[in-house]
Parts: C-alpha cells; structure tokens; sequence
C-alpha cells in the first residue's frame, strides 16, 4: 500500500517512517524535537511526530501502539492508551506519551518512541431487531467461561 505523506517539520526529511526488518508490522515514528524532553513518572507529553499522513480509503486506518523495550523497560507508553488515525485525517501526527513508571525519562530528539501499524477496517451499517438468533455464548462475558 502507498500512501500520501507530508513532512511538515524539515527536522524529520532524512528520517521517514520505516520498518526496521522486512517483517516488521509497525514503523517506527520518531520524536520530532530539537531539544529532549523529561517526563517525570505520571507525567504526559504530546509529542510530534513532525509527519502527516493521508489514508485516503475508509477501508484503512492506522494505530499508534507503543513499543515494546520502551513501555516495559522504562513505562513509556502512550497517554491514550492506543492512537487512531482516521483515514481522513491529514493533521500532524501526534504521540501522546506517558511515563507510567517510577523514575524520570528523558526522550531524545529523532527517538523512535512509538510505532504505527496500518490496519484494514469495516465500517458497519446497523441492521435494528428485537431479538438476537440464539448464539452459544449468549450474554455471557467478563470470566462467564471461567479461567481453568
Ligand atoms: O494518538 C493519536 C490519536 C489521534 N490522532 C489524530 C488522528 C485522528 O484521526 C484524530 C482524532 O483522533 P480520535 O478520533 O481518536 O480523537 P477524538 O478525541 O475523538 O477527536 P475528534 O473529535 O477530532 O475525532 O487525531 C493522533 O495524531 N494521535
Ligand atoms: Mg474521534
């Protein structure tokens, strides 16, 4: 898949997204920033990714996720827990970031903080009825199927 970005801060030109291996599902984005910043522990910080990017097909979407060594090492993770980037958007891609953990983190400029995975999606139409058609489950949920 192809698609449209726009740098919209000169400091990010020679570092694009990219897939660190040929496998990867996510690419990394980079903190678009010309000094670091310190997040103290519980502290937020909206970060610009200094990229825009436009999906242009209701059939895709993108995910900000954190990374893994960042969020389990050093509890940094994001602020929203999970971004959404809506197919139509075309703003500057933001990364929430939140130091969950207990000791200070400094994010360095160009720091790969977080990566986006682009994902297929279904946009539902509603179908309204009284009742459902039996299914297995039921309303059972939260455990209903027990834990051994
Ligand atoms: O981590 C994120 C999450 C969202 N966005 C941008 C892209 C997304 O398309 C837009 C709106 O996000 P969302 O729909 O999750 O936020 P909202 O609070 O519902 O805002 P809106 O009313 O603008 O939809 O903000 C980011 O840049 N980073
Ligand atoms: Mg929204």
């Amino acid at each position: 898949m192809n698609i449209d970005i726009k740098i919209l801060n000169p400091i990010i030109k020679d570092r694009l997204p990219a897939y660190a291996t040929t496998g990867s599902a996510g690419l990394d984005l980079r903190a678009a920033i010309d000094a670091p910043i310190t997040l103290e522990p519980g502290q937020t910080n909206l970060i610009p990714t200094g990229l825009a990017i436009h999906l242009d097909d209701a059939n895709y979407a993108a995910l900000i996720l954190p990374r893994s060594g960042l969020g389990h090492k050093h509890g940094i993770v994001l602020g929203n827990l999970v971004g959404l980037i809506d197919s139509d958007y075309q703003g500057e891609l933001m990364i929430s970031t939140w130091n969950r953990g207990q000791t200070t983190f400094t994010i360095e400029p160009f720091e790969r903080i977080a990566q986006l995975v682009i994902v297929p999606v279904v946009q539902a139409t509603f179908n309204l009825v009284d009742d459902f058609g039996q299914s297995d489950r039921g309303e059972g949920g939260f455990g209903s199927t027990g834990v051994k």
